[in-house]
């Protein structure tokens, strides 16, 4: 699709074909909603131009949410609008692609904006929501994360599935390592933090060595993402769609359970060992960091301690009063971005801790893939002040 002349057709969307979802009643039907982000021109239109037009049988609406100068370049760049289109200058646009698949650019990525687009377009397998533009995808995947409480309408059947980002293998280190903001996060660190799922593309560009050290700085500020390396954002969707980054618990059993069965779980240390299956980790790039820590079995009041613990760092942005922290020389300089755990209690229940900035949800894990209990949980958290006092203020639960 590189010149006006390669439009694609118009089809009734009615004919298009479906893969998921195909016999599910309309009331029991959860639309996934996945958001794409990532640095300047690392690749995001060129993987939704893919999406676009290959026929892998989702239909997919792709919403392209455009600020300011951006609208036209990215119309340009995806060929929403055409000179025959007499709505293209309109803020609306939508375009039905012969795939299925629907293209739509909306200024306002708000819940309503999304009903109403369902409202005059019928229901998508997904919804694929290109967040270009707006530099942090944590308030919007808060946002649709809770959409659930409160949205109403056809609002109400649209569930966040997961962040996409996509960095750049020739530029992304260096992007990276000057990311600099006021709060010492910057817009790269906050993509990377708050993502499901990464796309490392341009890899044909790059060298392999500069490849691996962007990966490696990827690894140290998000340690449970997994890491797919993309020429042209080539990624089976399945890898990217359908995740249910938010209500499972997959990437945090294979990470716990077999840390050296997926190149995508490891982490290294500076001198480039791998310290994936170490107890807890921690590692940091300017100012933001993942810390994990393995939870051991739980009992209630156990359990009840963490999830304080939790609610101190998430709401208060302070480590707990406690013998490592008392009060006076209280800390209260963190800020979490994301969060994971995967607790298992004395019971064998296994739990999972999903959070986005300052909203979390511990729920027993419903994973219907997953066999064997893992013999050890785990916490993860992305964010800002994340160092070793945190990691032994929270081993102090159970020590
Ligand atoms: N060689 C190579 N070029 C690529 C690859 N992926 C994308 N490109 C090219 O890189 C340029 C930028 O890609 P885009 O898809 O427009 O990037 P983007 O992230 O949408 O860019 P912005 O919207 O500006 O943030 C285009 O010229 C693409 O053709 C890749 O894997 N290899």
């Amino acid at each position: 699709m590189d010149s006006d002349d390669d439009i694609p057709t118009l089809i009734d969307p009615q004919e298009a074909p479906s893969l998921s979802n195909e016999s599910a009643t309309p009331s029991a039907r959860l639309v996934p909603c996945t958001i794409l982000t990532g640095f300047l021109g690392a690749g995001k239109s060129t993987l939704l131009k893919r999406i676009l037009t290959e026929r892998h049988g989702y239909r997919i609406a792709v919403i392209m949410n455009e600020f300011g100068d951006t609208a036209n370049i990215e119309a340009k760049t995806i060929n929403v609008s055409s000179p025959e289109d007499p709505t293209a200058e309109k803020s609306e646009e939508f375009l039905e692609l012969a795939n299925g698949c629907l293209c739509c650019s909306i200024k306002d990525v708000g819940i309503a904006a999304i009903e109403k687009l369902m409202e005059r377009k019928g229901a998508f397998d997904h919804i694929l929501l290109e967040t270009t533009g707006l530099a942090d995808p944590g308030p919007i995947a808060s946002m649709l994360w809770h959409n659930e409480e409160y949205a109403s309408g056809l609002g109400r059947d649209i569930v966040l599935d997961g962040v996409v980002c996509v960095v750049d293998a020739i530029y992304g280190l260096q992007q990276m390592e000057e990311d600099h903001s006021v709060d010492g996060i910057g817009e790269s660190l906050r993509q990377i933090a708050c993502s499901d799922v990464i796309l490392l593309n341009k890899i044909d560009l790059a060298k392999d060595s500069l490849v691996d050290l962007t990966e490696k700085m990827i690894r140290k500020v998000n340690s449970s993402a997994p890491i797919f390396r993309t020429i042209q954002g080539q990624v089976q969707l399945e890898h990217i769609l359908d995740i249910n980054a938010y209500a499972n618990a997959s990437q945090l059993h294979t990470v716990v359970s077999a840390p050296h069965n997926h190149a995508h779980t490891h982490d290294y240390d500076d001198e480039g060992h791998d310290r994936t299956a170490t107890a807890s980790t921690h590692y940091e790039l300017r100012g933001i960091s993942s810390l994990q820590v393995s939870v051991p079995t739980l009992n209630k009041t156990r359990f009840d301690a963490l999830d304080a613990w939790i609610r101190s760092v998430l709401w208060e942005q302070c480590l707990p009063d406690h013998a490592s922290n008392p009060e006076g020389n209280k800390t209260c300089d963190l800020k979490v971005l994301r969060c994971k755990g995967l607790f298992i209690m004395e019971s064998g229940e296994q739990l999972v801790l999903q959070g986005v900035q300052d909203r979390y949800n511990i729920a027993p894990v419903d994973d219907q893939n997953i066999t064997g209990v893992p013999e050890i949980g785990k916490l993860v958290l992305i964010g800002k002040g994340l160092n070793e006092k945190v990691r032994q203020n929270l081993m102090m639960l159970w020590e």
